[in-house]
């Protein structure tokens, strides 16, 4: 009898150009995956995880695994919801973050309203028009590939809604942005809505080597001693993501703590602790995770 049960193989797409391409190959291979790709091929079989991938531009993905066959992939948020096809966001990624934003002549157009019957620039005609929607505005859409902030001027449009990142691309065309925000993106997994029970347990596997490498990269490990009548205290420092864990030291009214604290807070955390009274206290790197 076979040891393990063999499972189906996963068909995952991968992003093959652009700004989520590179991360995406990063965060996959962290992950255990073999994606890297020596020539340029267009799908990859990495047998001993049962996953294929299949690169494919960004903007595509979603409809792959919105309408056709293939299990989940990566792409940007605004993207899938662009694209409109029934995929469905399952975990956030954390990077190619950026906002999606009206922008205009500086003082032209102030609100969403304005736009009425005004010409709009976009890449994403699919959520630029949702969002028109949604506030009642009729606006006439033209659509681009890219280069979007330069149509204000060229004369083809009245206002643009792009990704911004740093806001550089509208500066430089003289542009400026103007009402909310119309989205906060960010590369996501994608998987179809209607998957098998076998498969969406085996994408479920995917999510979890996905969140554990993201958790190693956000987190850090904390030890420390700290005398047993400042434990409480400490430990509210250090809340972790169940609770730290506390071992006795062979010196007679002292503790050891360990937990994990967000990267970004570990020297603040370091501080706080000190100020109460541990000692000992060392930071260090996870290589992965699991929680
Ligand atoms: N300057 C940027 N900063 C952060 N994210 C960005 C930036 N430009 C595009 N993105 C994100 O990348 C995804 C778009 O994929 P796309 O293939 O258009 O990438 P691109 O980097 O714009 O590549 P291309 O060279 O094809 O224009 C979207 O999710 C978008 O929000
Ligand atoms: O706010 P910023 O930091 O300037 O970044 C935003 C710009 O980056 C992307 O352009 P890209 O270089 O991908 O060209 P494209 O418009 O042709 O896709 C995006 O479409 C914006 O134009
Ligand atoms: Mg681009």
């Amino acid at each position: 009898m076979a040891r393990f049960q063999r499972v189906t193989t996963l068909r995952i797409a991968v992003p093959n150009k652009g700004s989520l391409s590179l991360p995406s190959e990063q965060l996959l291979a962290a992950a255990g995956y073999r994606v890297h790709r020596a020539n340029r091929e267009l799908m990859i079989d990495d047998t001993r995880n049962d996953v294929r991938f299949f690169f494919l531009r960004p903007r595509d993905i979603a409809l792959y695994v919105g309408t056709g066959t293939l299990d989940a992939g990566i792409t940007g948020r605004d993207l899938l919801i662009d694209a409109d096809t029934g995929a469905e966001e399952s975990l956030a990624l954390g990077y190619s973050e950026s906002t999606f934003r009206f922008a205009s002549r500086p003082d032209e157009l102030t609100t969403v309203a304005d736009l009425a019957g005004r010409r709009v620039a976009t890449s994403y005609p699919g959520l630029v028009g949702q969002y028109l929607a949604r506030h009642g505005v009729e606006a006439k859409l033209v659509r681009l590939d890219g280069a979007v902030e330069t149509s204000v001027q060229l004369g083809i449009a009245d206002a643009v809604a792009d990704v911004v990142e740093t806001g550089t691309s509208l500066r430089n065309s003289g542009l400026a942005v103007f009402g909310e925000p119309i989205l906060r993106s960010e590369a996501v997994l994608i998987r179809r809505p209607d998957l098998t029970p076998e498969v969406s347990a085996g994408i479920d596997r995917v999510q979890r080597r996905l969140e554990g490498v993201l958790i190693a990269r956000n987190y850090v490990m904390i030890d420390f001693d700290c005398p047993t009548a400042i434990l409480d205290q400490a430990c509210a420092l250090v809340p972790g993501v169940e609770s730290p864990t506390v071992s006795p030291l062979a010196r007679e009214g002292w503790m050891a703590v360990r937990s994990l604290v967000p990267r970004d807070r570990a020297a603040i955390v370091m501080d706080e602790l000190w100020e109460v009274g541990a000692r000992a206290i060392l930071v260090s790197a996870l290589e992965s995770s699991r929680i």
